[in-house]
Formats: C-alpha cells, structure tokens, sequence
C-alpha cells in the first residue's frame, strides 16, 4: 500500500487559474533553458517564417480588389501583370506555410525532447522512481504522464504557437489598417466581440480542463492493465484468467470512454461557443463596412470605385476578424494544453518534492554516508545500526524496535522470521530505500561491486544482451568493456550453472530480442543473478531469497563459490541449510520483538 505524499495540488480541481500559469510558466523554463539555446533559436525562425508568410498573405489578399480594377477598366496588360504577380505571390505563400508546419514540427520534437529527458532527470535521480510508484499515491501514472502527456503537451503547444506568434503582429497591423478604412467603430466593435467571445469561452473551457485530466488519468489506468496482463500472462494463463480479466479490462475501457463521452458533451459548448463566433465574425466585418456605405461617407465614388474600395475594406476588416476568431478557435488546444500542463507540472512537483524530501530523511534519521576524515568505526564495517526502529509506510505498527546492529567483513548475517515480520523491510532501510521511524542507520561501504550489492527477491534484468545481464550496471559507466572480459563472463557463468544460455543467446553480444523474464525460468534467473554477483564480487553481498528456486545443493555451491570469492553475506531466508555459511542469525518475531543469535561455527 502507499502513502498519500503532500501533493501541492491535492484536493484542487484543475482549472485555467494561477496554478496553470505557473505550472506553465515553469515548464516554459524547460523548454526555452537560456537565451541562446537551440530552442530560442527555433522559435525566432519560426516568428521570422509566420511573419513573412502575413506580408505575403496580406498581399494576396488585396489581389482581388487589384481584379475588379483592371477588369472594371478593361486593362490588358494590368490584368496580366497582376495575374503573374498573384502565381509569384501564392508559390511564395504556400512555401512559406510548409516551412511553417515543418518548423513547427522540429520545434515539437525540440521541446519533447527537453521536456521528457528533463522529467527523466528528475524521476531517475537518487531513487526517487521508487518513492513515486511504489511509496506515494498522489500522482497516479508517472509513466503515463512522462511517455504520453509531455508528448501531447509539446504536440498542442507547437501546433498552436506560429498562430499565438504572429497574432500580436497582424492584430496590430490590421487594426491599423481597419481603422482607416472604418475609422473607430471597425476596430472598437471587432474588439468588443472579441472581449465577449474570450469571456464565454473561457468559461466554457473550465470543465473541459478537469474532465480532461480525468480522462488522462483513465487513460494510464486502462494501459496500465494491458501492461499488467503482458507481464504476467504466463500466470494469467494458468489461472484461465482470460475471462476474469476481460472483463476487468473492460470494465476500465468502460470507465474511460464514459468519460470521454462525457468530455465530449462538455466540447460540444465549446463547439457551439467557437462557431457561433466564427460565422457571427464574418457577419460583422460586413456591417462594418456597411456603416460607412450607407451613412453617404462614399457618396461621391463610382460603382467600379465603391467595389474596390469595398473590397479592399471588406478584406481588412474580415483579416482582423478572422485574427481573433482564430484565436478563438485555438481554445480547444488550450484547454488541452491546460489540461496536459497539469499533469506534467503536478508530476514536475511531486518528483521534486520527493526528491528534496529524501535528502531530508537521509540527512535527519535515515540512512546516513559514511563520515568524511576519520572514520569512527573499523573500515571493515558495512553497517552500523543503533536502536533503530521500522514500520511499513502508512502503518503506526512497528516491525522492529530497538535493533542495534553492527554487520562487519567475515561476520555473515542470516535474517530469517516469519512470513511478512519485515525481513525485506530491514533489508529495506539498510538499501536507503525507507527511512527508520528511530535510532541510527550507517553505512560505511559505497554501493556497487567492491562494495555492498543487493540481489533483490525479484531478479532485476535489463534489456540487451546476456554480457550486459552479467555486468549490470557497469555497462552503462563503462560502455565499452569490451571483449577482455569474456573468459571471465563465461566463467562465472558456468560457475553458476548457465553454461547453455552463451550458446541460446548464440554469444554475449548477440542482441536478443527476448523479454529476459519470458524466456528465463525462475531458477535460471537467480543463478543469472548469481553470475552476476560474482562478476561484480562485492564486498558485501545482501541476498534477498536470492536461491529459493534452487535446490539445497546448489544453494550451497553457489554460497560456497561466493565465500570463496571473500563475499560476507546478509541473507533473508527459509532454509536451516543456510546456517552454516552466516556466523549470525538475526530472527524476526513478529510486533517489533527480534533475537541475535551466533551460529555454530562449522
Ligand atoms: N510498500 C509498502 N507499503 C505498505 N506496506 C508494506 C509495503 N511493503 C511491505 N509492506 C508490509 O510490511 C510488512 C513487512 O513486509 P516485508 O516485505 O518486510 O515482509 P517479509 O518478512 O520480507 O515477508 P516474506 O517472508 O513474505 O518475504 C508486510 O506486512 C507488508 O505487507
């Protein structure tokens, strides 16, 4: 179970308000790092391409009204002038558009890029992947929002932003413009229309932010099954849990689609409100211009002449309209933009809130480095434990009280105990991975080989191939460790009994494009996991169940290989049999009680 974290939005519903702006605005920061970044860089050619594209738009445009002059006066050589300026004109325009979209395009990919290695930054650091899924339950679906909702957000952000770029500009120029031709009452109508159709639609973007972060959320929760089904459909299977889990699976598609039936009523206003304004827009740029006509403003003016300028205005007044309705229009991406900023910002939040959280739990009552200068205690100590006191996150019911522990080079520790009296969650807190509710926890020994190495009850494999299952997690510090290593890979290997996977895998740097999980039994994986500790040959080796598939015999080899390899053992597990390579046995019993007893010596 997990603990509810102090979520900075906990409880609040997600709105176009101030939290928005300053998720945005933060996020914002991500995309765009400094002035001169690549980013910026992008964006400006994308300001530079928008704008050019408005001028030649805006000459366009007047070609009709150039038309009705050259066809009212029956000029040859202008119409045929004009009729090639307009094909020079609409190549240039169209070109101008693909760079637009193009740029766009790289801009999206720019910012996923920056936005996502960004939230992987924060979310692989220290351990805090670990806190998120497994120790809060205040963000649902981190990899959900990491994967898919950045994605979105950058996609609706760049689709909208040569729009939102160059609307101050043509706003501006048009207004100008319009009010030459119209005098005030084009641009302060245009304007006002424009002030009521922002008001309305603002409120009806309110709900749709909210159901659609409900939607997202759902969203995760549905893959999150599929997911689920995948990795366990080997027990699935044998439970014929088709039915029983078709029906889960559906029940949550169920759940998604009502609400995303129920975000579409909630666009359908929003529809309504955007057309309306739309099609009312090209209405208004005609009375406009009609107020002017018919006040006898152009009384003097011929037939051909009152065209032309007619469409000239009508031309201005319509651009300046269809400004602000395109700006209208763009209220359904932001209320998605909205919608995805939430969720990305409140993951941002919780993965820094965790994060500073850790450095204070290390730095009060958890797990505390070893001291730089002198050390207090004998280099040969791993861990230092006083009175140290663990409870299961969000239960007040101790698993261990008062243990005062010290695990030293040669002194193997054996921790044994009822099912679920908190062996792992000792091992736990010795990882760092909990904090002790009490008391003093050391350690006097870096992770990694040459160090403490854990071997967790569940084998961890990574994808690649099988030298980087054996020198995990070297191979990503050390790239290229080469072939150098071989012999001493294969060695290990057959000293942990895998000496067919070489030739399955058809070699160590064979790219297999298997699930380690699926194609690996349970006890292959632990003597997999085995190769590896005796590749790495750490100091420390902490065994979690590391051999309760094998058999006793060669739960004793591979111990017996590890001693020999000088590793000192912290082991949880059953078997009596395992005594005899551990000088102590520390034995769990349930409500905080536990006994340190010594073993017999061999
Ligand atoms: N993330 C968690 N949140 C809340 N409670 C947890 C969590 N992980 C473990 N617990 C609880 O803490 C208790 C101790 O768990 P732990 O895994 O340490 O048991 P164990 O002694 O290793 O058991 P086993 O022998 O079955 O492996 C259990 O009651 C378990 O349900």
């Amino acid at each position: 179970m997990a603990v509810p974290g102090p979520a900075p939005s906990a409880g609040t519903r997600p709105k176009l308000d101030l939290q928005f702006l300053q998720r945005f605005l933060r996020i914002q920061k991500v995309l765009f790092p400094s002035w001169s970044s690549q980013n910026v860089l992008m964006f400006l050619t994308l300001l530079c391409v928008a704008l050019a594209e408005q001028l030649v738009i805006y000459q366009v445009g007047l070609i009709p009204s150039q038309y009705y002059g050259v066809l009212g006066s029956k000029d040859l050589d202008g119409f045929k002038a004009l009729t090639t300026l307009a094909i020079v004109l609409i190549v240039l325009n169209s070109t101008l558009k693909s760079f637009d979209q193009f740029i766009s395009s790289l801009l999206y990919v720019s910012w996923r890029k920056a936005l996502t290695e960004h939230l992987h930054h924060l979310y692989f650091r220290a351990r805090v992947y670990y806190t998120l899924n497994v120790l809060r339950d205040d963000v649902d679906n981190p990899d959900q929002r990491i994967s898919q909702d950045a994605e979105r957000l950058c996609r609706q952000l760049s689709s909208m932003t040569s729009k939102l770029l160059v609307a101050p500009f043509t706003l501006a120029y048009y207004t100008v413009q319009c009010f030459h031709s119209t005098g005030w009452l084009g641009p302060v109508s245009i304007f006002g229309y424009f002030i009521v159709g922002t008001v309305v639609n603002k409120a009806l973007m309110g709900p749709i932010v909210a159901k659609l972060v409900q939607q997202e959320k759902l969203e995760g929760d549905f893959r999150f099954k599929h997911m689920q089904i995948r990795v366990n459909a080997e027990p699935a299977a044998f439970y014929r849990a088709g039915r029983v889990e078709h029906l889960k699976t559906d029940r949550r598609l169920q759940r998604l689609l009502q609400t995303q039936r129920e975000l579409m009523a909630k666009e359908l206003w929003l529809y309504i409100g955007v057309n309306t304004f739309d099609y009312l827009g090209s209405i208004l740029s005609y009375i406009v211009i009609a107020i002017p006509i018919f006040s006898g403003i152009y009384g003097d003016l011929s037939p051909t002449e009152l065209s032309t300028l007619v469409s000239k205005n009508a031309f201005v007044c319509i651009y300046l309209i269809s400004c602000f309705t395109r700006l209208i229009d763009l209220s359904s991406t932001l209320s998605d933009v909205a919608g995805y900023t939430h969720r990305v910002g409140e993951l941002q939040e919780a993965l820094l809130d965790v994060f500073l959280n850790m450095q204070d739990l290390e730095s009060d009552h958890g797990l505390d480095r070893a001291p730089v200068g002198p050390a207090p205690e004998p280099v040969d100590t791993a861990f230092l434990l006083e009175r140290v006191c663990i409870s299961a996150p969000s239960s007040d019911k101790p698993l261990v009280k008062d243990l005062s522990l010290k695990v030293c080079e040669g002194q193997s520790l054996l921790i044994t105990g009822n099912t679920g009296t908190g062996k792992t969650s000792l091992l736990r807190v010795l990882g760092g991975l909990w904090a002790s509710t009490q008391g003093s926890v050391q350690m006097l020994t870096d992770f990694g080989p040459h160090g403490v190495l854990f071997l967790p009850q569940k084998p961890f494999f990574t994808d690649g191939t099988l030298r980087e299952q054996v020198i995990y997690p070297l191979k990503e510090i050390y790239p290229d460790s080469g072939s150098a290593d071989n012999e001493r890979i294969v060695r290990f290997l057959e000293l942990a009994g895998l000496s067919n996977l070489v030739a399955r895998t058809e070699g160590l740097d064979q790219q297999v494009d298997w699930n380690w999980y699926d194609v690996l039994s349970p006890g292959e994986m632990q003597r997999l996991s085995f190769a590896r500790l005796f590749y790495l040959q750490p100091k420390y080796a902490v065994l979690d169940e590391a051999t309760s598939a094998l058999t006793e015999e060669v739960e004793g080899e591979l111990y017996r290989i590890g001693q020999q390899l000088g590793m000192t053992f912290i082991s949880v597990g059953h078997r009596p049999s395992l005594q005899k390579f551990h000088s102590w046995v520390l034995k769990l019993c349930g409500g905080g009680r536990w006994e340190l007893t010594r073993t017999k010596e061999e």
